[in-house]
């Protein structure tokens, strides 16, 4: 594409992304432009995108509208509606949703749920409710199930859209009478103890999902909802045994440390003392005390209904774990074979065979040999330190994997699902891509992009 001398154009900027400019001089090699910094700029046509230079100040509310859907056109249309406190925005019938970072009450109270109540989509400002009506609406008129996707990368608000798309189904579709905890209140009373045990500290966010969280809010054949679930996946395993600074392990083990007593009890002290915590130096989260963490998550466990002998159970894996990842190893005396590393790694071996409950020379035995099966019989081997390092390591990512799970388990029972329900409005809160250099979306501080589109399979499809 050719500018002529006078077009209105993007140009790529190293700290801008993109900036406003106009062309100056135009050959077939080249192309000059001034920007609105007043810089003078040679570059090819390539690097330039055309601009709307009457476009509306205050941004469009649907960038459809756009005369330019480029990449420049896109971003910029969000800033200027971003500083006038717009945080949503349509493409079509998707919504870009940017991150407040700041409480916006008068967004997502009753009245605006009423407002939005039985609209189409587009009627009325962009939001989050008109996202969760379509998909009410949808699942009423076509008599189907339908998804919500919500996707983008750490930090974007992800978890704050489902909540709020929650929020607005469990309002038009409130639980039938007699029930005075919605499902909206259950899915969110066992929210401590998920992200107790699935939400860490990374770069980007102080309390991020480790996991991908499906929620199904269940309907009868009224539009009343009959019950809710609760599916997780991929819960980052990895994170057990392995972080980097300044990024913490899941909140529990830190809770666990300190939890006074309880601590104590397991032989538990300063997370310092632990490998698996001790490998970043990141050890407290500004503004939160782990110690009154670990009250609130032992209080979603009584309402979720896990029983003290169950949660007594729980922090004792825990802490069986911690003791594990401070089991060391040096070379035993046959070729290839391993000891345990001296009487401080020992104590460790005791600690977690003890807290597992069971006994120590199994897990000794299990730790630093493995038994092939071969036509003549099974034969044990003897393995290296570094391979016995790995088994320790897989061990503890199993065991805390299958706690995650049977903790899932736990609060769906609580919440009660619907085995007879008609019809499921599923919402999928599910990471994107983190790709930290080449992200532009960062150069603005946007932080979420929220999408909705209706596929012919009755999804509604949420990215951001
Ligand atoms: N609509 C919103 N209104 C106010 N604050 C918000 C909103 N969305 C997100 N936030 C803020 O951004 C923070 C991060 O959001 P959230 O935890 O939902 O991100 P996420 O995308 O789920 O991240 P991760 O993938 O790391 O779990 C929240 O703790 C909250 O402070």
């Amino acid at each position: 594409m050719g500018f002529r001398k006078g077009t209105a154009v993007w140009v790529e900027d190293k700290s801008n992304v993109w900036v406003e400019a106009e062309v100056i001089q135009s050959t077939d090699k080249s192309v000059s432009v001034l920007t609105k910094y007043g810089k003078k700029i040679t570059t090819t046509n390539e690097k330039l995108m055309p601009r709307d230079a009457d476009g509306d100040h205050g941004g469009v509310d649907d960038m459809t509208k756009l005369i330019y859907l480029n990449e420049p056109g896109v971003l910029f249309n969000l800033a200027q509606r971003y500083s006038l406190n717009e945080i949503y925005t349509y493409t079509g019938s998707i919504l870009i949703a940017l991150n407040p970072f700041t409480n916006l009450p008068h967004l997502y109270n009753t009245h605006m749920m009423e407002q939005y109540k039985g609209m189409q989509l587009g009627e009325l400002s962009p939001h989050v409710f008109a996202i969760a009506e379509a998909s009410y609406r949808a699942m009423m008129h076509d008599r189907r199930s339908q998804s919500v996707l919500v996707s983008g990368e750490s930090g974007a608000g992800k978890t704050e859209t489902t909540k709020l798309l929650m929020q607005y189904l469990t309002f038009v579709g409130g639980r039938v009478a007699g029930d005075f905890r919605s499902v909206e209140q259950q899915v969110l009373e066992s929210n401590p103890l998920l992200e107790a045990f699935g939400n860490a500290r990374t770069v980007r966010n102080d309390n991020s999902s480790r996991f991908g969280k499906f929620v199904e809010i269940q309907f009868d054949r009224t539009g009343r909802i009959s019950g809710a679930a609760i599916r997780t996946y991929l819960l980052e395993r990895s994170r057990v045994v392995q972080i980097v600074d300044p990024e913490r392990n899941y909140h529990c083990f830190y809770q666990l440390c300190a939890s006074g007593k309880d601590a104590e009890k397991y032989k538990l002290d300063n997370p310092r003392n632990f490998h698996y915590l001790n490998q970043s130096k990141t050890y407290e989260i500004q503004g939160i005390s782990s110690s009154e963490s670990y009250l609130k998550t032992r209080r979603a466990m009584d309402i979720v209904g896990i029983t003290l002998t169950d949660q007594e159970a729980i922090f004792r894996t825990l802490a069986a774990i911690l003791h594990l990842g401070n089991i060391e190893f040096s070379p035993g005396k046959e070729h290839d074979s391993s000891i345990i590393k001296d009487e401080k790694a020992n104590f460790h071996l005791q600690m977690a065979a003890d807290l597992f409950m069971v006994d120590v020379n199994v897990l000794f035995t299990t730790l630093t040999s493995r038994t092939i099966q071969t036509p003549e019989g099974s034969i044990m081997l003897a393995l290296d330190c570094l391979a016995a390092v790995a088994g320790r390591d897989a061990l503890a990512k199993t065991v805390y994997a299958r706690l995650f799970d049977w903790l899932v388990e736990n609060i769906n029972k609580s919440i009660g699902q619907d085995p007879d329900c008609r019809f499921q409005i599923g919402v999928l809160d599910i990471y994107g891509f983190e790709c930290f250099k080449n992200n532009r979306y960062l150069h603005y501080n946007f932080a979420s992009y929220l999408s909705y589109t209706s596929t012919n399979r009755d999804m509604l499809d949420i990215r951001i």
